[in-house]
């Protein structure tokens, strides 16, 4: 097998772009959320705050009605959109142009969803961040697989990579038959776990932050925000990606030494994505090349 290339703050620092001085919310990307269910619209929650700690200018959440306080209250600077449904989301309907969109966190895989993710991805022609529930959904209806515009990220976890594309033997055997998989489709698959690892055309990355703290509820939603918001801010897909991985990883490594393994939860890499920025832009001493 191919070695990996290593994601480490020298792929990090070369992808980073500063934030300009004159830039204003309308230029730094307006990324679209959909997702929520009842009993998980925590999942949007996280990912729609992720988002806006990662940069971009504007933040939308689409979830279905039972979600609309919710978020609004614990994430004022989010726009909310509703379903006409209560409960899960039956028609993604808006009538705006985000930069980036990613579906799937806690959106359940209620029948009228997966046919209104279905009417969703006839319409998308921009890469998407595909995530949780939204990947299930292809899973079971593999056809639609080939909706999906080039270049988006999938990023499943390795029970949802086995939805996807069936068990492996070995390490080995996943990593090719993944990358067959982004091959056919055309896509990035975020292949999460420890370490996670980023499958794209005939590249294999590997990143080296993160640690066993990042195994709590809710990090797979945070990392779907993290990712969106960059793809917003005009990263290529593959760029949002790897910096997305390493960053998300990076709030572990920088917090551990004060949170512990155990306190460590989805809302403390949002608390430390600062932080992991700062480490980016002036702590790697690597020059912008
Ligand atoms: N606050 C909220 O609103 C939250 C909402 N959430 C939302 O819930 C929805 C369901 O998502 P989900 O991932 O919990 O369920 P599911 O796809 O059945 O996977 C679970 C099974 O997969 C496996 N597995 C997982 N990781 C693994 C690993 N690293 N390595 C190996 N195996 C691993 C493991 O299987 P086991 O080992 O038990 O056989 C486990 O039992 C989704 O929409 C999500 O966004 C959550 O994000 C939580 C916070
Ligand atoms: N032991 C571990 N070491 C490093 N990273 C981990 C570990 N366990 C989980 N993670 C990371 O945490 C995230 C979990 O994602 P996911 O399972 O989708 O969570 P959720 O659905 O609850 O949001 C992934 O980014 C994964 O790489
Ligand atoms: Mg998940």
């Amino acid at each position: 097998m191919r070695l990996p290339i290593y994601i480490d703050q020298f792929e990090a620092r070369k992808r980073y772009k500063d934030i300009l001085h004159d830039t204003h919310k309308g230029l730094q990307g307006h990324a679209l959320l959909i997702g929520g269910s009842y009993g998980k619209i925590g999942a949007i929650t996280l990912a729609s705050r992720a988002a806006l700690r990662t940069g971009c200018g504007l933040v939308t959440a689409f979830v279905p009605k039972c979600g609309y306080e919710i978020i609004q209250i614990s994430n004022p600077e989010v726009m909310v959109l509703t379903d006409v449904n209560k409960k899960y989301l039956s028609d993604m309907h808006y009538d705006f142009q985000p930069n980036a969109i990613a579906i799937g966190p806690g959106l359940g895989q209620a029948l009228e969803t997966q046919k209104a993710f279905y009417d969703f991805l006839v319409k998308q022609k921009s890469p998407l961040v595909v995530d949780a529930d939204a990947i299930n959904i292809l899973a079971q209806n593999p056809e639609w697989l080939t909706l999906l515009p080039r270049q988006s990220i999938l990023t499943p976890h390795p029970k949802e990579l086995e939805r996807l594309i069936g068990s492996w033997c070995n390490q080995e055997e996943k990593v090719t038959k993944a990358r067959a998989f982004a091959q056919r489709y055309q896509i990035i698959l975020v292949l999460k776990g420890g370490p996670t690892q980023v499958v794209f055309g005939q590249e294999f990355y590997e990143n080296t932050t993160g640690n066993q703290a990042l195994a709590t509820a809710g990090s797979g939603d945070v990392l779907t925000g993290i990712i969106a918001s960059l793809l917003a801010q005009s990263y290529s897909p593959i760029d949002a990606a790897i910096l997305g991985v390493f960053i998300h990883g990076l709030t572990a490594d920088l917090a551990v030494p004060k949170t512990g393994y155990e306190s460590f939860i989805a809302s403390t890499i949002i608390k430390y994505l600062g932080k992991a920025f700062l480490f980016i832009a002036n702590e790697t001493g690597i020059p912008k090349t």
